[in-house]
Formats: C-alpha cells, structure tokens, sequence
C-alpha cells in the first residue's frame, strides 16, 4: 500500500540494503532527492555511491529498501525501466559505441525503426535546448572525451529525462573541463531540472549543489543543505572522524599535499634519458619532438601539459608502451607503470585481484607461476595500500572492486614492483583521478615514498597545482615540445600555451 505524498521530493531512496556475497555494500541508505535541485553524494571509495544510484537507475535490485518517485513506491526490474520513469544516467566509464555517429548512438536503444534523418534532428534539438552542442554526423570515437560525456547526457536527455544522475562525470575531465560541466549542469538545474551528482570534490559540491548527501560504508550519515555545512563537518562525516576512530587520518589529509613538500631530494644517478626522442603516431602526426632530458634517482619529476600536447605518448614512450620514431630512449629494467585509464590499459577487469597483481612481472617469469606466493603478496598490498576488497579478499573480481579502490590497486602492483625488486623508474598518468581526498592523499605519500627509495619518479597531472605541490621540479610539453617549466605558477601556465616568457 503506498500513499503519494508530493512534498517536493522527485527521488526517495529508503532503507537500501545491498549485498555481494558475504560484502555488504549498502546497509540502509537512504537519499532524498527534492525536485528542481541538484544534489551532490559524497563519500569515500567504496562508500557505496556507484551501487545506490545503480539501484536507483535499475541495474541492480536492492535486497531490501524502498524506492519512491514523485512519492509512489516502484520497483525498477531494468534501465529500461528506469527510463521510462523518467531517470537518466551517465556512468564513470562511457557506454557509447565509437564506430557509430552520434545520431546513432543518440537512437540506440530507443523504440521503432532507425531514421537517420530523425535521430539527427532529435540530436539538434535535445542540444539547443539543453545548450549541449554536437554534430550529429561525427562518429563517436573522433570525439574529445568532454565531447563523448556531452554525448552520454544528450542520450539521456533524449529519452526525456527528468532525474539526471551523473557518477563522478568530472573524474575523466581537465580542471577547466571540470568547471565547464558544472557550470552547464547548475545552468540546467536552474532551468528546472533535477541532477545527482557524485563526486569527491567537497568544494564543487558546496560549490555547486543545493543538498548533500554523505554515505560512509554503506550508509547515510548526513544529509544537509549546502549553504548550511562546510568541508571540515563533510570531510569528517566522509572519513567517520566524529566518531573518533579517524582523527588521525583527517588530520593528514587537513595537512594537505603542500605540508610534506619538505626535505629537498638530492637526485641521484640518470634512471632514464632521452636524446632527441621523437615519436610520429599512426596518422603521421609528431607528437614528441625531439626532447632531450633525464630523470635521475630520487627525484621526482612533474609534467604538465593542456590535452594533446604529447604528454600523453612521452609518458608512454617511457613506460615502454610505445616505441621512439627516432633519437635514443633509455629506460631502466624495471618500470612500474600507473595508466590514466584503469579499465583499459591496466585491469583484467574479469580476473581476480591476485590475477591482477601477477600480471606485473608475467613476461619474464618462466615455468609455473607461484599462485600461492602471489596470493600471499596480494593480501600484503590489499592492506597496505588500504585496497577495500571486502571479505572475499583477493579473490575478488577486480570488476566488483569500487572505481577508487581499483585506483589503489593499480597503484599498489606498480610501486611495489614484483619478484624481481621495486621499480627504478615510475611513470604515473593522473594517478589520483577518482579517489577521495584520504586516498589521494595516501597515493602522494606513496610517489613521494618511491622517490624516497631511490626510484626516478615521473608524474602527469592534469591539476597544475598538484603538480606543482608534489613535484620538485616540472617539465612543460607544449606541441610536442618538452621544456622545463618556469619556477612561477602563472609563467608554467603560459608555458603550457607555447607562451614562454
Ligand atoms: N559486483 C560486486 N561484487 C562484490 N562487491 C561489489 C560489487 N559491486 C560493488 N561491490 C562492493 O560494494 C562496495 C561499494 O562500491 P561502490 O562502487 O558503490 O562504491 P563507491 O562509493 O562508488 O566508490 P568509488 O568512489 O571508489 O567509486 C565496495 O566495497 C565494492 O567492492
């Protein structure tokens, strides 16, 4: 028996268990989403945000719990459902189709036959409206990754969404790219819509959203207006500090990364270098031209680049993922390697977490491969990098791990290095993308660590001031160029424009 009750609230989850074996994802969350607003969830890796608006979008059924929209009680068997209800979702990682246009991708999934003329028009229109444009004819794959998000939310605006939710849509952007979709999205609040939005950013949250909402292990531990709360009473809620247990982790995160920025590193002999290094991609394009530096033990190095400036091959090239076009590249032996996209370049998504940590080394180990050592190795990371596997441990799919946590664990294989000894040289992209402000902070700890143990360290970032706040000295890469960076803040940034003053 339900009762509509219309008191504003377009979305109440209530009571949400959910279970994954013996793991107890969501144990009684609730969330109340009122209509016009947007609505930021909040909470460590692995609080349970991805799983409750899986359950809110019908992807997965709850074990216990209610469901409410627009105050009527509903079970959501399917997306399918959840659409038709009215609820549109775009996920961490994209669904669209690469080899399709747009218009394609836009009609995917909808009803009736393809018109292609039709599903460009709809493209158009949905876009103006919702001041979203996109050439209906490009084919996905060409896209920017901004532009393949504005495709995700067109597609579920075409389906007439009315609750937009958005996990974590930030995490694949620039900072400047961050703003721009934010911005957008409190511009279509304003316009009378309804978003949820994940994220780890408290400050977009205060920023952005009317409410709040923060899950810790699986429940809601507070839920307020943003103009009413501020980041210490977030972040303790976030890190469970009000109840005791985690004051000593909050004060390191309130330390923030500028507080270890301390003993000057004295580096070390050349771990890698390059001598006019030059790559030329598949298209013929020079990515890398001609660049001449070494990384040397004990230092570690940032890069900083806007998208599409190199940085991305040079990273790879030292990674060993991409062989030189020319000039001379050397590398050390053992290279670990920590890839801005996890899922693809380094996850075997369906293996377990021990399938996962002996992927490192697997090329050179000869005869059988020593699982139960592997087993033992991967339990030892699982608790030193706080990698929340819950209670099947390392036997866990590496799919079931949260977003941040399968961070950490890339994270964790790469810096530890393998059998054959830790790396002596790190190359890591973006590698505090998607994690909350204890992990990230625990992922500096770790670069500043293997530094300190003798490795070269060489770190990309598309947050300048996390570069500039980690790194002890900092290489610009403008058109292919690398150059060292300026000592100033506003002088890197021009650099990375080509200005170099
Ligand atoms: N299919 C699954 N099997 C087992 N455990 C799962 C599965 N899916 C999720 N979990 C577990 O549920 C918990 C919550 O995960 P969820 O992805 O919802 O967290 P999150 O708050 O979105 O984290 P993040 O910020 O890292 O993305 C995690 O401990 C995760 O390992």
């Amino acid at each position: 028996m339900t009762h509509p009750v219309n008191d504003g609230v377009i979305l109440a989850l209530d009571g949400i268990v959910k279970r994954f074996g013996a793991a107890v994802a969501l144990d009684g969350a609730s969330l109340a989403v009122r209509r016009g607003t947007l609505h930021a969830v909040l909470g460590e890796n692995g609080a349970g945000k991805t799983t409750l608006m899986r359950i809110a979008f019908g992807m997965l059924p709850p074990d216990a719990g209610t469901i409410r929209l627009d105050g009527v009680a509903r079970r959501l068997a399917s997306p399918a459902d959840a659409i038709a209800a009215g609820i549109g979702m775009v996920h961490q990682h994209f669904t669209v189709v690469p080899a399709m246009t747009v218009a394609e991708n836009v009609a995917l999934g909808g009803r009736g036959r393809y018109d292609a003329r039709a599903a460009a028009d709809r493209v158009r229109e949905v876009g103006a409206r919702a001041g979203l444009a996109l050439d209906p004819d490009a084919r996905a794959g060409d896209l920017s990754v901004a532009g393949q998000q504005r495709l995700e939310i067109v597609k579920a605006l075409a389906r007439d969404a009315r609750l937009l939710i958005l996990d974590e849509p930030a995490a694949v952007l620039g900072p400047a790219e961050a703003r721009e979709l934010l911005t957008w999205l409190r511009g279509y609040v304003d316009a009378g819509a309804t978003a949820v939005l994940i994220t780890h950013k408290l400050r977009d949250a205060l920023a952005f959203a009317d409410d709040v909402t923060v899950l810790r292990r699986g429940r809601t531990v507070a839920t307020a207006r943003a103009a009413a709360t501020d980041e210490t009473a977030l972040t303790r809620h976030m890190l469970g500090a009000a109840d005791g247990t985690d004051d000593a982790a909050l004060a390191t995160v309130g330390a923030g990364p500028a507080a270890h920025h301390d003993a000057a590193p004295t580096a070390g002999p050349v771990r890698a270098a390059a001598r006019d290094l030059r790559y030329v991609d598949a298209r013929g394009v020079t990515v890398v031209r001609d660049a001449t530096f070494e990384l040397r033990a004990g230092e570690l190095v940032g890069v900083v680049g806007v998208e599409g400036s190199g940085q991305r091959e040079l990273l790879r090239l030292l990674a060993g993922r991409l062989a030189p076009t020319a000039g001379t590249l050397t590398r050390p032996a053992r290279v670990g390697f920590v890839p801005e996209d996890r899922h693809r370049d380094a996850l075997l998504l369906d293996g377990s977490l021990v399938e996962n940590v002996a992927l490192r080394g697997a090329g050179a180990r000869r005869g059988l491969v020593p699982w139960t050592a592997l087993g033992r190795r991967t339990t030892t990371l699982l608790e030193r990098f706080d990698v929340r596997a819950g209670p099947a441990g390392a036997t866990l799919p590496a799919r079931a791990l949260s977003g941040g946590n399968q961070q950490k664990l890339v994270v964790a294989r790469e810096l530890a290095g393998d059998e054959t000894g830790t790396p002596e040289l790190v190359v890591a992209e973006n590698p505090t993308r998607g994690l909350d402000v204890r992990a990230t902070a625990a992922v500096l700890a770790r670069l500043r660590d293997a530094r300190a143990a003798g490795a070269a360290v060489i770190v990309y970032s598309s947050d300048l001031d996390e570069v500039l706040a980690l790194a002890d000295r900092v290489l610009v890469v403008y058109d292919g160029h690398v150059r060292p960076a300026p000592a100033e803040r506003e002088a890197v940034g021009r650099a990375m424009l080509g200005v170099f003053d």
